[in-house]
């Protein structure tokens, strides 16, 4: 580390410091001498230029057309880059610094930042449209980091002219895969404010961006995901290296490069086999399940990874795809058409992996899905009636309201089906053909909501020289818009959004008008809004004026329609050679409390039929050994509750008048016939006690916590109360009066169980 700016004595370094002798402020900061270097050098490009240190330069930023064109071509980057900028302003919001981005020749596109920073920023022309290039304002991080093509750092009297010395300036480059430069992310500020971190959030938000950039590059193809170390993945500091189906690899990371020790030409010029010695094939069989962890890999210079690979289309397309590539044979099955090469029908893959039909996907969030999707019986709300007697009645009160202009809010857990419902309503309505646009007000940074929702005019923002927007309310106008996750948007917001409700009206922010607006509305949340209206957290009114009618989607557990959800989702994905499952399998099923809902149910089918593949049953052997291990103790779980049932009854009939006691014993016999515990939907049933018994590790069912075989059974319970004394006291009897034992196994503390046997000493 040099502290210490004195170059070779006679060098041009010693030339360009005789002239410019000091730098003081930056001196201060004790830079590294690699650092001090790059400044110097780009002192000598700016004196070979023949720039002047002390002369105004030319501040003129380019004219309204021309700014216009080049946040024109490079929209896409800008679409990228604004939320990055937003959350980086936001870490940054106290230090009188303002966040910039170029295009790749320098030009300022955008910029945010504090007003008076802003105004003393603007008289050196850190405003949209000025050039920043070395070439017109000498050494500067921007300029700098364009011509290293790395971060830079330029502080204070480090700037080449004179009349930048007062800021302090981090930059970063904004490279696409193939490493070409797009652009560079900076921020600005006032010099006495500098902070080192800022250097390394800037770093980190341009890793940010390139890999948003990235997975956008690449979304049909597959991505590998690695570092030496297995907890930095899916992290910024993770390496993504793109590979093509027939195992190029096509793109990569500045993550990937730097672990790899490789130049992106480099990169390419390897395949998965050269590089990983793996090929796509191989990844395919170990990543299609969702539950697969990360594979140890060594390159062919022996450096050690932990990879994941990732790939967005239909699972069974790519298997498919490899069969005809090894086999040679036609393909089979919805996706025969594609070729093994061809593109993948981004829509088909997006409608696919939203468990839409094809056709039904037009974007990410907004589409005409109505008008692209058929209106067969297999489509809207018939698609979703699978024989569960709650999800038929929900049904039938959304079909006596739709089209009346009465808000739906969807009620249920996650994966239950709350978006596919509220796409439903929209194909069955009148608005089919309109937009169905929908927002999901939990993945917007609470800071964007506002903007993303009601649109913003052009400088709306303090600081901001944004272009304006459509908001998604007037983008949804004639059509349906979907508020998913409504418990989520911030209470500062609800206001706002009552208000347009009301009113019909958006007022887009930072302008005067007013758009007249007509939505159908449909809101679904996960969580609960009255217990939140208590908590002051989500508003009352705004919870009647999106209450016009509420629903609520079972969880898949309580839903007594498991199998034929199972058939329609095999169908889906295998079509007319779907397999069935074997009977081992539809235990597993449903004795599983399914805690991902029915999206938990379509990628295990998902899976299964693509490690079935041309078989006829899907067994065990189909399945993930995680969810088979889950399944198999929700399954003895079961079978125990069962047991301890049985008892109680059995109990009860020895304990009752007689006619309690015909009622315990009609109680005892159903369970035998029909094979459910009574009061439960799922209880296992004796066939499946006798059938699974070959499933447990010691070869019998086992009890549950505290219940020893052949113990005796307390009397009938009267109340909750009784209940939960009774289980405390078998409980404590079974750990052999051992009371920590007993709480452990009861999930209680030991003072409760101290405080309820002493209070019941009685009973
Ligand atoms: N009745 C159904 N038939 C077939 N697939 C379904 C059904 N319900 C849900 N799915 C599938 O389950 C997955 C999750 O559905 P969806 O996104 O609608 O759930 P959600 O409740 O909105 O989830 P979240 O709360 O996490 O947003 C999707 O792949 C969807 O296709």
């Amino acid at each position: 580390m040099s502290t210490s700016y004195l170059p070779p004595i006679g060098s041009a370094r010693a030339r360009l410091q005789a002239e410019e002798p000091r730098r003081p402020i930056a001196t201060a900061l004790q830079l590294p001498e690699e650092h001090v270097e790059r400044i110097d050098q780009s002192h000598e490009r700016c004196q070979a230029l023949g720039l002047s240190r002390i002369e105004r330069p030319d501040f003129s930023p380019l004219g309204r057309t021309d700014l216009s064109v080049a946040r024109e071509r490079n929209h896409r980057l800008y679409t990228h880059a604004a939320p990055v900028m937003e959350m980086l302003h936001d870490q940054i919001v106290e230090s009188q610094s303002m966040v910039v981005l170029t295009d790749a020749t320098g030009v300022i596109l955008h910029s945010i930042g504090v007003d008076d920073f802003l105004s003393r920023a603007n008289k050196v022309a850190l405003a949209p449209g000025a050039n920043w290039s070395e070439q017109y304002k000498g050494t500067n991080a921007v300029g700098t980091a364009l011509i290293e093509e790395r971060p830079v750092l330029v502080h204070a009297d480090e700037h080449y002219l004179h009349a930048n010395h007062f800021l302090t300036c981090s930059a970063a480059p904004i490279l696409d895969p193939r490493g070409n430069i797009l652009g560079v992310l900076d921020v600005s500020g006032d010099h006495r404010g500098y902070h080192q971190h800022t250097m390394g959030l800037v770093k980190m938000s341009a890793r940010m961006i390139e890999n948003h950039w990235l997975t956008d590059d690449y979304r049909n193809v597959m991505r590998l995901h690695f570092h030496s170390r297995v907890e930095f993945i899916g992290t910024l500091m993770e390496g993504i290296v793109a590979v093509s189906q027939d195992g190029k690899l096509v793109g990569a990371n500045r993550g990937a490069l730097e672990q790899l020790g490789l130049s992106g030409a480099a990169l390419r010029m390897h395949t998965l086999s050269t590089l990983f010695g793996t090929t796509v094939a191989a990844l395919v069989d170990r990543f299609r399940s969702p539950l697969a962890t990360p594979l140890p890999l060594e390159t062919n210079n022996g450096r050690q990874f932990h990879v994941y690979a990732r790939f967005n289309w239909p699972v069974w397309q790519s298997f498919d795809t490899m069969m005809r590539e090894q086999t040679g044979e036609a393909a089979t099955g919805p996706t025969a058409s594609t070729g093994p090469a061809g593109p993948i029908d981004l829509a088909a893959a997006a409608a696919a992996a939203a468990g839409l039909p094809a056709g039904s996907v037009a974007g990410a969030s907004s589409s005409a899905a109505g008008a692209a999707a058929g209106s067969g019986p297999r489509e809207g709300l018939p698609r979703l009636a699978t024989g569960d007697a709650q999800v038929g009645a929900l049904l039938d009160k959304i079909r006596r309201v739709i089209n009346r202009d009465i808000p739906i809010l969807v009620l249920g857990e996650t994966g239950t089906g709350k978006e596919l419902l509220a796409r439903a309503i929209h194909q069955d309505s009148d608005r089919a053909k309109q937009p169905f646009v929908a927002v999901n007000c939990a993945s917007i940074p609470d800071t964007l909501i506002e903007a993303e929702l009601f649109g913003y005019e052009e400088g709306a923002f303090t600081g901001a020289r944004r272009k304006g927007a459509v908001g998604k309310i007037v983008q949804a106008n004639g059509g349906t818009l979907f508020l998913d996750e409504i418990g989520d948007m911030p209470i500062a917001l609800q206001a706002h959004l009552l208000r347009v409700l009301q009113e019909r009206q958006v007022t887009p922010l930072g302008s005067a008008k007013s758009v007249a607006v007509d939505v159908m509305l449909v809101c679904a949340t996960h969580r609960n809004l009255r217990e939140m209206i208590e908590q002051k957290t989500f508003r009352e009114d705004l919870y009647y004026r999106l209450n016009g009618l509420a629903v609520r989607l079972p969880p898949l557990r309580e839903r007594s329609d498991l199998m034929p959800l199972v058939e329609r989702i095999l169908e889906r994905e295998c079509g007319r050679s779907a397999p069935t499952l074997s009977a081992e399998v539809m235990r597993l099923f449903q004795a599983y409390a399914w805690p991902g809902n029915v999206r938990q149910l379509f990628n295990v089918l998902r899976t299964a039929c693509v490690m079935a593949a041309g078989e006829r049953v899907i067994t065990r052997d189909h399945l993930s050994d995680d969810f088979i291990e889950d399944a198999r103790l929700a399954l003895e779980r079961r079978q125990a509750a069962l047991m301890v049932h049985t008892n109680l009854a059995h109990a009860n009939l020895a304990h009752a008048d007689p006619a309690d006691a015909s009622a315990a014993q009609a109680d005892v016999g159903q369970a035998g016939a029909f094979g459910r515990v009574p009061a439960t939907t799922n209880g296992p049933s004796m066939g499946e006690l006798a059938s699974t018994a070959s499933m447990q590790p010691a070869g019998q069912p086992s009890l549950p916590p505290g219940v020893a075989r052949g113990m005796p059974v307390e009397p009938t319970p009267r109340s909750l109360e009784d209940i939960e004394l009774m289980s405390i006291r078998t409980a404590v009897e079974a750990a052999g009066g051992n009371i920590s034992v007993a709480a452990k196994q009861l999930g209680i503390s030991r003072n409760t169980i101290y405080r309820k046997l002493r209070w019941n000493k009685s009973a």
